[in-house]
């Protein structure tokens, strides 16, 4: 037991658990009635008109439980219930409720009968747990409370705190107006609204601390805790409108999050990088080396995208930027879009319909062609390329790939040995190759020269793989016959107006960078980069990491984790085990991991540390980023 010469005293409703007792009681004591679902609407709004201090306490109290039904059997269905119902943080830091049980007090309205049984398995024994009773029938309903309790009136919890008479300073920490009236009352020397499981303004707005979680708390007041940064401390920006479900996700796994619509350009971004943990983008935001250097707290770099070269990649790698991308949520999304408009080019659709559009019939056969035996050539053979091979095919192409890399054909597909065998052959060439700067005018006038006459063409890799003058000279001139365009050698960075020399050419379909914005595709990715990001932030887990040595390491209970990236120059490993040898720590696992630039190692212990180790690993020669994760 350690002292702090500190009182902590925490609500219980809301705050120790994720729930309110009573609508968890109700839930169960109504279950099955036909007006279950308005009855649990009714008690839950007397309980925040109560907790708001709206209404009397005793006024709702007796409220609630009238509508109740509820019996003594009801309770220990409860108790089981509250069990699964603990606030995350609070199950997470135990070992807080077991260092300091001398100093742990529970004041709620709630009720001694489920609060006890709780509590108690968090070391808080019933003579420290001040709550209500209930009153009960001789057939074991409950029928009411015991009245002469303080804490069945209005603001009790000032009286009760007070007849406590406890000495040193006195926290409070719960999630209502009723947990702060004590610090107002000037009973309590600090209040800490507590919002993990609901934020209430009143409660909030007159705080002497906002806690999200218990972990804020600890740290506040530099109590052990099981992380040992609070996941609120970490901002994580996301821009260029990544769908909201990766807001979700991590703002409800406890990270601060700020969702931006668009892109920022390099200034702007430097100013807003500060202080930002993570950072997640898409494929218009430049991350360069002045933005890297702009970010003091960066540890992860989203791209909620497959691309990844807007990003100085081994620049933020020496700075220990960890780089996450999407590599197979959208690809489907670019198949589809590549299949559809290789039909709508080879059918001249959108001549047709914009001849419609402007009050034009012109019903015609010339120049439309079907899908089925004419020749596919696609360029890049990847994630993408591979999946329209065997869709194409499936529509009844002749399916033709070039790659530079040495790639297996699927299906029926065959290889051709240069690009200008694939441009002589195919009806329609299509872009699949990746965003190296190396590709810049990869179809230029010479290749289009190489292409069929009357072939077409369909870019939805990126904007500079295509020299966009030759491309509109070519349409013009008629040795193309149409072409379908996604991606441009330059973007906007928002929504807004656009321009390019293939505006108005026939047979040019133009679409704004959407070949992999569909509702799937982003919902995808919303999960996969943030459960990337979680898992790197949370455990140190670097797999499908695109710029940095790979390691996936479980987590450990009871032991803690320390992070050490380091370049990669003989001897590093030496020092830090020399430095934890020196403070008598035991490691219980240990991996590293390299590449030529960097090395990365997770170092499990399994005891405590004296914390000036953290110091002395911040020391060594060559440390990049040195974390201590819990
Ligand atoms: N329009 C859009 O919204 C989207 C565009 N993309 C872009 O699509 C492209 C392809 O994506 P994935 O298939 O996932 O990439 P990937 O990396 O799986 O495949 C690219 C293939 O291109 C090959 N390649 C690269 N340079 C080449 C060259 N000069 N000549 C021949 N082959 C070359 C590579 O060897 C690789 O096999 C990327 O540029 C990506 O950024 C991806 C998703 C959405
Ligand atoms: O995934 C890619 O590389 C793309 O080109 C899609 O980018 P976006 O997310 O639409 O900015």
């Amino acid at each position: 037991m350690i002292a702090t010469g500190r009182k902590y005293v925490f609500d219980f409703d809301s705050t120790l658990t994720r729930v309110e007792a009573l609508d968890v009681l109700a839930e169960l004591t109504l279950h099955g009635k036909s007006d279950k679902d308005e009855i649990i609407a009714e008690i839950q709004k007397i309980t925040n008109l109560g907790i708001d201090g709206e209404i009397s306490f005793t006024e709702s109290l007796e409220s609630r439980i009238k509508l109740l039904h509820a019996h003594k059997n009801d309770l220990e269905h409860l108790v089981n219930e509250l069990r699964q119902k603990i606030s995350k943080s609070i199950a997470s830091n135990k070992d807080f409720f077991e260092k300091y049980a001398d100093d742990i007090y529970v004041i709620s309205c709630g009720f001694k009968e489920f609060i006890d049984p709780i509590v108690k398995e968090y070391n808080i024994p019933s003579d420290r747990v001040y709550a209500n009773t209930f009153k009960f029938d001789d057939a074991g309903n409950i029928v009411g409370f015991d009245e002469d309790n303080v804490l069945s009136q209005h603001n009790g919890k000032i009286q009760c705190l007070k007849d406590m008479n406890l000495e040193g300073e006195v926290q409070v920490i719960g999630d209502g107006y009723s947990d702060y009236v004590m610090r107002e009352a000037g009973i309590a020397d600090k209040f800490f609204a507590y919002t993990e499981n609901v934020h209430r303004d009143k409660a909030a707005d007159n705080a002497d601390h906002v806690t999200p979680s218990l972990d804020e708390f600890l740290y506040l007041n530099d109590l052990p805790r099981n992380i040992s940064y609070p996941k609120n401390r970490i901002k994580v920006l996301l821009l260029e409108n990544v769908h909201t479900a990766a807001f979700d996700n991590l703002s409800e796994d406890g990270f601060s999050v700020e969702l931006v619509k668009h892109s920022l350009p390099e200034e702007e971004l430097i100013e807003k990088i500060k202080g930002v943990h993570v950072l997640g983008i898409r494929s218009k935001t430049q991350v360069s080396q002045k933005v890297l250097d702009a970010a003091d707290k960066l540890l992860v770099v989203g791209a909620f995208c497959i691309g990844t070269t807007q990003i100085e990649l081994e620049y933020a790698k020496k700075k220990g930027i960890v780089v996450f991308n999407a590599p197979y949520s959208n690809t489907r999304s670019v198949v589809e879009l590549a299949i559809g408009e290789i039909i709508m080019l080879m059918r001249s659709v959108f001549a047709r319909s914009s001849e419609l559009h402007n009050g034009q019939w012109q019903k015609t056969a010339s120049g439309s062609r079907e899908v089925r035996g004419k020749n596919l050539g696609i360029v890049g053979y990847g994630n993408i390329g591979k999946q329209l091979s065997v869709l194409a095919e499936a529509i009844g192409m002749r399916v033709y790939y070039y790659d530079v890399e040495d790639s297996l054909a699927l299906g029926n597909a065959k290889k051709c040995s240069s690009l200008e065998d694939l441009l002589n052959i195919s009806d329609v060439v299509t872009l699949h190759i990746d965003d190296n700067p190396a590709n810049k005018n990869f179809i230029g006038e010479r290749e289009i020269k190489q292409m069929k006459k009357g072939a077409m063409l369909v870019n939805l890799s990126r904007g500079f793989v295509v020299d966009i003058d030759a491309l509109a000279e070519a349409l013009k001139s008629g040795h193309l016959a149409g072409a379908a365009i996604d991606v441009y050698p330059e973007e906007p960075r928002s929504n807004g107006s656009f321009a390019t020399k293939l505006q108005g050419l026939p047979n040019v379909i133009l679409t704004p960078h959407v070949g992999g914005s569909t509702e799937e595709a982003q919902r995808d990715i919303a999960d996969f980069v943030p459960n990337k990001i979680m898992d790197y932030i949370n455990s140190g887990n670097t797999v499908d990491a695109v710029n940095f040595p790979n390691i996936r390491l479980p987590k450990q209970n009871k032991a803690h984790r320390f992070l050490h990236i380091h370049k990669n120059v003989p001897g590093i490993m030496a020092k830090i085990n020399k430095v934890l040898a020196e403070y008598e720590l035991n490691i219980s696992s240990q991996y590293l991991s390299t590449d030529n630039e960097v090395g990365y190692v997770i170092t499990d212990l399994d005891k405590e540390y004296n914390k000036d180790v953290i110091k002395a690993l911040r020391k060594v020669d060559n440390t990049i980023k040195f974390r201590v994760l819990y």
